[in-house]
């Protein structure tokens, strides 16, 4: 089996972040990748300001911080890859981009080095086959935001060989998160049930069921959610929502996954949520006013 020491991770952006931050402060070397200089410089303050946020709450100390951030570099060419042991996948929920990405990844790597891959959604098996190493390929499916969600999906791909699935369940739980495996179906267990509920509630906006603020208000009164599905669609994004949704209804063929036509609108008027500063709330006031 594999031993990882040194992780890379491609992808900057909230989810990059996030697996960067937990597996520094848990020991490993990281090299972080994006195609963007500014969301490299971005997440790394990110990441610093929430180490600060643990040392004001009394649980990192400031020489914990330093050497957690000294673990870290960063790159934008795919080559500071050449010494990981493992190699996790966070960039855009695109198909066509991260085959494209694992197809130049892959003659940087190691022979023995492993690939998993953070898609929400995409067939494992059919990203596996976009690289020389479908034996060493799987899903790690962390959850949004990473230092706080206690879960990762762990996803067998067909070919995916034991050493390899072992090796990321032991990492899984050195890092302190828990595992749940699911199987290789469309947006696996989370965002299989997760998703279909969110475009529900797009839906139900669309349709005049209720405003944005009588959405997340019922069902987090109502259902005692955490945060509104709303509120919660432009946590994740809503590009990454769309691009879920349009997986679950092309890969598994039923008209029930349809994406809600607001949510496509949204997406095409470029409101991606909080991350763009506009999605079902406005994020430009505090607190965040609602769109409709
Ligand atoms: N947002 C969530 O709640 C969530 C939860 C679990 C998994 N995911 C998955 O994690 C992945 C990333 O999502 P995110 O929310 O961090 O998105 P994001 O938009 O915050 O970040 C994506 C990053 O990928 C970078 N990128 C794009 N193409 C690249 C390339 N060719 N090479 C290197 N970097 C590239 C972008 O510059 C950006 O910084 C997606 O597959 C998504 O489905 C997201």
């Amino acid at each position: 089996m594999t031993t990882i020491k040194k992780i890379g991770i491609i992808g900057a952006g909230q989810m990059g972040s996030g697996i960067t931050q937990v597996c520094a402060q848990a020991g490993y070397d990281v090299v972080l990748s994006d195609i963007s200089e500014a969301a490299l410089e971005k997440s790394l303050a990110g990441i610093s300001r929430n180490f600060d946020r643990q040392i004001q709450k009394g649980k990192l100390s400031e020489t914990d911080k330093t050497a957690a951030l000294s673990r870290i570099v960063t790159g934008t060419d795919l080559s500071i890859f050449g010494d990981c042991d493992l190699v996790v996948e966070a960039a855009t929920e695109n198909e066509a981009l991260k085959r494209d990405l694992l197809k130049k990844l892959v003659p940087h790597l190691k022979p023995e080095a492993l690939i998993a891959t953070n898609t929400s959604s995409i067939s494992i098996t059919r990203l596996a086959a976009a690289t020389d190493r479908p034996a060493k390929f799987m899903g790690m499916h962390f959850m949004n935001p990473v230092p706080v969600m206690q879960l990762v999906e762990l996803i067998r791909g067909i070919a995916t060989d034991e050493p390899t699935f072992e090796a990321i369940k032991e990492l899984t739980l050195a890092i302190g998160k828990t595992a749940a495996v699911a199987e290789d179906f469309p947006a696996f267990i989370v965002n299989r049930i997760l998703l279909p509920m969110i475009n529900e509630a797009v839906y139900t906006l669309y349709e005049g069921v209720g405003g944005v603020d009588a959405i997340d208000t019922a069902l987090k009164l109502g259902a005692n959610h955490p945060m509104g599905p709303l509120e919660l669609a432009d946590f994740i994004g809503l590009d990454t929502c769309l691009a879920v949704m349009q997986v679950l209804y092309e890969g598994l063929a039923d008209s029930k996954y349809r994406p809600c036509p607001l949510l496509v609108k949204y997406v095409e008027a470029g409101w991606i949520g909080k991350k763009y500063g506009r999605g079902f709330y406005d994020y430009s006031q505090t607190p965040p006013v609602p769109t409709r």
